[in-house]
């Protein structure tokens, strides 16, 4: 009698799932002999033990700890304030994930923990990680209901986590920003309104490269008191009024002919949208412009770095990533005529409109 081969539930990426033949070579290749395995589900699925696990190490900056010539976990324990068991465990753990490297019986980041999260490279990703430690982890723990309902289940914001936030938005859409204020022609606008502005990171290099543009951003009151003293002592003290306001309920000034609405319509409902580009018409003089900045859902796949993004936004207060063509329906819906939509690097995307003549609004 034949044995049949046992399946292996923790099967290794690129090798059989059963012992069914020989594994083939590294790499892309053909499916292995004896079929699909499970390694690409329980990978995903453990997915959440490596975040934390990342997440870990950035709440006790492990990464800053380990010099460039490597360090043992005994020094890694001391630096860090952890037990020497755990030091070992993470950093072997750690090590095979590819996030550190292993010499003998020392440890040393990788280039890219090296770079990303050591507070000694180019650029600091421990602001984005502790938000999704401390805040984004929670929310996704109620991620069914979030999927069967639409419905926000990110709880109230500490202003410690509302400046986690700020920071960790500011720090993903800086790069934008700077596309924007650098391929939209703002010579032709006299008065910018950054709507749910955050802390100016669009609004400071469209007023730094304009210098004729004043402005107003509107952000929720508690971010407003966060970011106003901050211009109120910057460059763009005389030219820039941060002002609270709820976009949804309380009133909106009028007289701004660039209307800026960055990573914003991506947190709300199709409805809410509707709503507020309906009250941004009221306020918009005729020779206006809506500047909708945004990661659109313009193609059958997500960019690999927003494919996060659809479930963050609805877990945060149950939005959706958006396609341009019903961006523009709401737009028709609204009182708005569809100018262009400009791609921006991806994953961002600009749309432009116009106020549409007046009585034009579809619904
Ligand atoms: C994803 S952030 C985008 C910030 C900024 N536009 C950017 O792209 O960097 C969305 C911002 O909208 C603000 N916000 C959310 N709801 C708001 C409301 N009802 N009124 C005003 N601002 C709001 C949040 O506080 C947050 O700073």
């Amino acid at each position: 009698m034949t044995e049949r081969p046992v399946p292996r539930v923790f099967a290794v990426p690129g090798q059989p799932s059963a012992d069914a033949g020989p594994a083939p070579d590294d790499g892309p290749g053909p499916a292995p002999a004896g079929g699909p395995t499970p390694a690409r589900i329980t990978e995903a699925a453990a997915g959440f033990m490596l975040s934390k696990l990342l997440f870990v190490a950035t709440e006790v900056d492990l990464f800053a700890a380990i010099p460039p010539e490597g360090a043992t976990p005994q020094t890694i324990a001391e630096r860090c304030q952890l037990p020497e068991r755990s030091a070992s465990t993470l950093s072997y753990l750690l090590a095979a994930a590819g996030l550190l490297e292993r010499d003998g019986d020392r440890y040393r980041n990788a280039p890219d923990t090296e770079a990303f999260l050591s507070g000694r490279g180019p650029l600091d990703l421990r602001p984005i990680l502790r938000y999704w430690d401390t805040v984004s982890y929670a929310s996704w723990g109620r991620a069914g209901t979030a999927f069967r309902t639409r419905q926000a289940v990110r709880g109230e914001l500490s202003p410690e986590q509302t400046q986690a936030y700020e920071s960790a938005v500011a720090a993903v859409t800086a790069e934008t920003a700077a596309d924007l204020a650098r391929t939209y022609d703002f010579s032709r606008h006299r008065r910018l309104l950054d709507v749910g502005g955050g802390i100016g990171t669009f609004t400071r290099p469209i007023l730094r490269d304009h210098p004729r543009l004043t402005g107003t951003l509107l952000e929720l009151p508690e971010v407003a008191s966060m970011v106003g003293p901050d211009i109120s002592s910057s460059e763009f003290a005389q030219r820039l009024d941060v002002r609270g306001a709820d976009v949804f309920t309380d009133p909106l000034p009028n007289g701004h002919d660039a209307i800026v609405v960055a990573n914003f319509l991506h947190l709300f409902s199709p409805e809410h949208n509707i709503a507020l580009l309906t009250r941004l018409r009221e306020v918009a003089p005729p020779d206006g412009r809506l500047l909708l900045v945004d990661w659109w859902r313009d193609g059958p796949t997500p960019h690999p770095s927003a494919r996060f993004a659809a479930g963050e936004f609805l877990m945060i207060s149950g939005g959706d990533t958006y396609r341009p063509d019903e961006v523009a329906d709401w737009l028709a819906a609204s009182g708005w005529r569809f100018v262009s939509h400009q791609p921006l690097p991806p994953p961002a995307g600009l749309i432009v409109a116009e106020p549409a003549e007046p009585g034009a609004a579809s619904r």
